[in-house]
């Protein structure tokens, strides 16, 4: 009896989930780490330099007009913020990083406001200035982060310029400052965002020529085994997995009687017919010079074994000069505690029987 086999889906790159949908859609999570990778150092710089400049400047301010508010307590949020600093620098998660630096944020506001206490007015005007450097930091992340950090910088000089002495022309420029400052940062937020996007997408595109083959599009042999054992490691317990080798057959006579651009076409045509039978969790991959390799998670051996046919059939309507494109097929299933290179090594075993065998057509491997 027939077993009808799950239907081969067109738009399915060279899948495993289009290689866990991870190389080719946008991935707003990957961008996410991306961002905090690239600014993560940028944002301890900024925390130090936050921590240092604050301390200094309240020192300054005591020693030339001292507050009621004792030096120790003003400094309070100092030894905090060193720790926020140093946490930040084993720190790589986006979400933590974001949030370590709007409560470095939230600590300076503190700060500023003990240290305006008792002062003359006017005086502690200087302090908020240090929020936007620290803040700006994270708005990158974000639209988020950015409505959050700026909504800080407005708000948490409040108590200082409302409670204190400050008049009411002081608390005008103040917010014309912060109003030119975060119009600034939006519009820089707003090319940076772009700027810092493209760069991801073409350091991503890079990282996967790296793992393609130029010639059919197909991973590498490395790629395309890292994926395999990863769908290996998430399929195995559950269902059955095959694997199929694939070789084309004499194809040193076709490179050698109509030259190595006819060769490299029915490459092209080869990997373009398998892509046609590729299921979402199925993976394929250019292994070798006219060697593919196609991992099918699902699949029994004759499920296995009926799909290599119809990929046998597909490359066999592939016309070459000399006549019909034809594969070698070798199928193994995996085996309890194998790993992807044994699979493969059997697989490969069993493509060597068919050769043997006479060519065009596909053989099991023993054991299965
Ligand atoms: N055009 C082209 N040829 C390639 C490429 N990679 C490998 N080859 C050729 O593929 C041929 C493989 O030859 P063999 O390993 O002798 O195998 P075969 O001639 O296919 O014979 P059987 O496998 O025994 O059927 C060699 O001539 C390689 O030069 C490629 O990217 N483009």
């Amino acid at each position: 009896m027939t077993e009808h086999l799950p239907p081969a889906e067109t738009h399915a790159p060279d899948s495993f989930e289009s290689w866990l949908r991870a190389s080719h859609a946008d991935q707003p999570q990957d961008y996410a780490h991306y961002l905090a990778r690239q600014m993560a150092p940028m944002i301890r710089a900024l925390m130090l330099m936050a921590t240092a400049a604050f301390g200094i400047a309240v020192l300054a301010s005591h020693f030339i007009r001292p507050s009621s508010v004792p030096l120790l307590l003003q400094l309070l949020p100092v030894p905090l913020l060193l720790l926020a600093a140093t946490v930040a620098r084993r720190v790589q998660r986006p979400r933590s990083l974001s949030l370590l630096t709007l409560t470095c944020v939230l600590l300076l506001e503190i700060g500023i406001n003990l240290s305006s206490i008792g002062r003359l007015q006017g005086q502690p005007l200087v302090l908020p200035g240090l929020l936007l450097p620290v803040a700006s930091a994270v708005i990158w992340f974000t639209r988020r982060d950015f409505i959050v950090a700026m909504t800080l910088c407005v708000v948490g000089p409040l108590p200082m310029l409302l409670l204190g002495n400050t008049h009411g022309i002081q608390i005008f420029q103040y917010f014309v400052y912060m109003a030119i400052a975060i119009s600034l940062s939006a519009v820089l937020r707003a090319f940076m965002a772009r700027t810092l996007f493209e760069q991801f997408r073409l350091e991503r595109r890079l990282r996967e020529q790296a793992n393609t083959d130029g010639l059919t599009g197909l991973l590498l042999r490395n790629r395309f085994l890292e994926l395999a054992q990863l769908a290996l490691d998430i399929h195995s317990q559950q269902k059955p997995v095959c694997m199929l080798f694939l070789d084309a057959d004499h194809f040193k006579q076709l490179n050698d009687d109509y030259g190595h651009a006819a060769g490299d076409n029915a490459l092209i045509a080869l990997a373009a017919a398998l892509r046609t039978q590729l299921r979402q969790t199925d993976l394929i991959g250019r292994i070798g010079g006219e060697e593919f390799a196609m991992l099918l998670p699902g699949l029994a051996l004759p499920q296995a074994r009926e799909r290599a046919e119809q990929l046998r059939l597909a490359i066999r309507a592939i016309k070459r000069p000399d006549g019909r494109l034809t594969v070698s097929i070798g199928a193994a299933e995996y085996r309890h505690g194998e790993t992807v290179d044994a699979l493969l090594a059997r697989a490969d075993q069993a493509m060597r029987q068919a050769k043997r065998g006479g060519r065009d057509r596909i053989v099991s491997a023993v054991g299965n």
